[in-house]
């Protein structure tokens, strides 16, 4: 069986972080490792509080995950402070992982902050450059390009400004346009546009960390990075469109759309 790892953030509520990126791996065929880089008291209206591992406890979760499971992709999503961002790049480029797909997580849907401000130039000098693929939503795409995104040339011209400094590709996410879902690959000096409908669905929370994890499941299994991105897409339609409506704030999705015939 393939394996992945995440290198996350916990989200009590369950629909972010560690939980929705476990539930993913498992509903796309790949047996699922973490490495919790902080637990965060959370629910759908938002994040109440951040307890984070100490950078020593984080490089004994990855020593215990890579000395015995070698990871066949590795997914790394929140990670608040520069000190574990160094842990995490000092560890992989030891144990030589393949396959990383940064989430480049800054901010909640629901508006907390998820990355300390001094913590941004370590997450674009030490982790970027690990990279298969970094997958910045629209404003954290503005943010590490330090260009305004108002239009789809907006984000080709960001995700290139990204490529080219950090030497990896970019998918600028359009979860927060307003017409289509098109998502927009920059790799090797060349765009590549995914289409995805739009879905009238409020509960979105999670999809950033959904997408990521699903992508490097599918980079774990062996696909290459252009149909790992089509099968992600396919993967978040199919959550979204399942409709589920949970709490009192943007709610969770459902992971197990395909499942429900057979054991629901
Ligand atoms: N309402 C929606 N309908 C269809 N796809 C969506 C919708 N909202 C987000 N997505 C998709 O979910 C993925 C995550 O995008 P986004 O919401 O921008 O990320 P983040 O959670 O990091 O802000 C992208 O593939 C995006 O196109
Ligand atoms: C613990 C934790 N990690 C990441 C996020 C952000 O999730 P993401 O899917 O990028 O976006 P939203 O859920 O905020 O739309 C989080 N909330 N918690």
């Amino acid at each position: 069986m393939n394996t992945a790892l995440t290198i996350a953030g916990s989200d009590s509520s369950g629909g972010a972080g560690i939980q929705a990126d476990i539930k993913t791996m498992t509903a796309n065929g790949v047996f699922a490792m973490s490495a919790i880089t902080a637990l965060t008291a959370q629910n759908t209206t938002g994040v109440t509080d951040i307890f984070e591992t100490t950078p020593h406890f984080l490089a004994e979760q990855l020593d215990a995950v890579f000395t015995d499971i070698f990871p066949d992709a590795v997914k790394i999503g929140m990670v608040s402070s520069a000190a574990l961002i160094e842990t995490i790049a000092e560890r992989l480029r030891f144990y030589e992982a393949k396959h990383i797909v940064v989430d480049p997580v800054m901010v909640a849907t629901s508006g907390s902050k998820l990355l300390r401000d001094d913590a941004i130039t370590a997450l674009t000098e030490k982790l970027l450059p690990m990279a298969e693929v970094v997958t910045p939503n629209i404003p954290e795409a503005e943010i590490l390009s330090g260009l305004t995104i108002t239009d789809a040339a907006g984000m080709e011209a960001a995700a290139q400004k990204i490529s080219e400094a950090y030497g990896c590709a970019v998918l600028c996410k359009g979860g927060h346009k307003v017409n289509d879902a098109d998502d927009l690959l920059w790799r090797d000096g060349k765009a590549q546009w995914f289409h995805g409908e739009r879905i009238a669905n409020p509960n979105t929370h999670g999809t950033g960390c959904t997408l990521s994890s699903a992508i490097a499941s599918n980079l774990a299994k062996g696909y290459d990075l252009t149909a790992s991105v089509e099968r992600a897409k396919a993967y978040i339609s199919g959550c979204l469109s399942a409709m589920l409506d949970l709490g009192h704030g943007s709610g969770p999705m459902n992971h197990m759309f395909e499942l429900k015939s057979r054991f629901i």
